[in-house]
């Protein structure tokens, strides 16, 4: 069964239609990118689908119910959380706190939030960093920070808006596997990500978002050599460039 279903959206900014008509399904146990150029709408889809934004058109399922005019928390309360690319952690609270804020979701008891809270800390790395103020954490801590606050929610679909970013290539090693095992723990995820080693690594299936509509779809190895996308990468012309290319290189091999 499909978690997320997201039917024909579409957002419009005054004259710039920045998403349109754009459709994508996050399967339970899915691990599924969502890639595209910078601007393509990639975070204003997902304002749309967690309920940030209202969208001009199309519609929102999610675990069957159509939830296209409830509010963030509502869709928080029946288990969608996401992240945001501009991380802001509550900078004068301890990390344990931070996490706290999500725990409290479901657990209103503190004691219980604070067992959740800890645990998902070490799920992400963060158990020794408990104590520590959130403005000391490095950026790749603040993005560790942001995953498990979102986890502390305790989610079905996880929605990870470049969680990556600005991550230095050892970094980036060591998150892959932490994003695996919450997937593979039952956490389905939607993740923007501009890291092509982390999309071709972890997801199942990619989608293609280019000036607001969606122009691919399907295994990362197959999206990635897909001449649309190429040219919505890098410019008209640029796959027959890239072909040509290869076959001189391969004449002069
Ligand atoms: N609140 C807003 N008001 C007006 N225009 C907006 C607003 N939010 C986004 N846009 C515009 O909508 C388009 C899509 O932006 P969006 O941030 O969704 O793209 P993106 O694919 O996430 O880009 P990036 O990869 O650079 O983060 C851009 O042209 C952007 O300038």
């Amino acid at each position: 069964m499909s978690l997320l279903r997201a039917e024909s959206l579409s957002r419009r900014f005054g004259g710039l239609l920045a998403v349109d008509g754009a459709s994508l399904e996050v399967p339970e146990g899915g691990l599924i990118g969502l890639i595209g150029p910078n601007g393509a709408g990639k975070t204003t889809l997902f304002a749309l689908v967690s309920g940030f934004l209202a969208p001009s058109g199309g519609r929102v399922h999610f675990l069957g119910e159509d939830v296209t005019r409830e509010p963030p928390h509502r869709r928080a309360a029946l288990g969608m959380a996401r992240t945001f690319q501009i991380v802001q952690p509550f900078a004068g609270l301890s990390v344990r706190e931070n996490i706290l804020v999500g725990a409290y979701l479901r657990h209103p008891g503190r004691e219980e939030a604070v067992r959740v809270a800890e645990a998902v800390a070490t799920e992400v790395g963060l158990g020794p960093m408990l104590d520590q103020q959130a403005s000391a954490l490095t950026v790749a801590g603040r993005k560790r920070l942001e995953l498990a606050r979102a986890l502390a929610t305790e989610p079905k679909l996880l929605l990870l808006d470049e969680v990556l970013a600005g991550l230095n290539p050892s970094e980036v090693r060591d998150i892959i596997p932490v994003i695996r095992a919450i997937r593979d723990r039952g956490v389905s995820i939607l993740m923007i990500e501009h890291v092509m080693q982390a999309v071709m690594n972890l997801c199942d299936h990619v989608h293609v978002l280019a000036s607001g509509r969606m122009i691919a779809s399907g295994p990362p190895r197959e999206v990635t050599a897909d001449p649309r996308v190429i040219e919505a990468y890098l410019g008209h012309g640029a796959a027959a460039r890239i072909a040509a290319q290869g076959a001189e290189g391969g004449a002069h091999a």
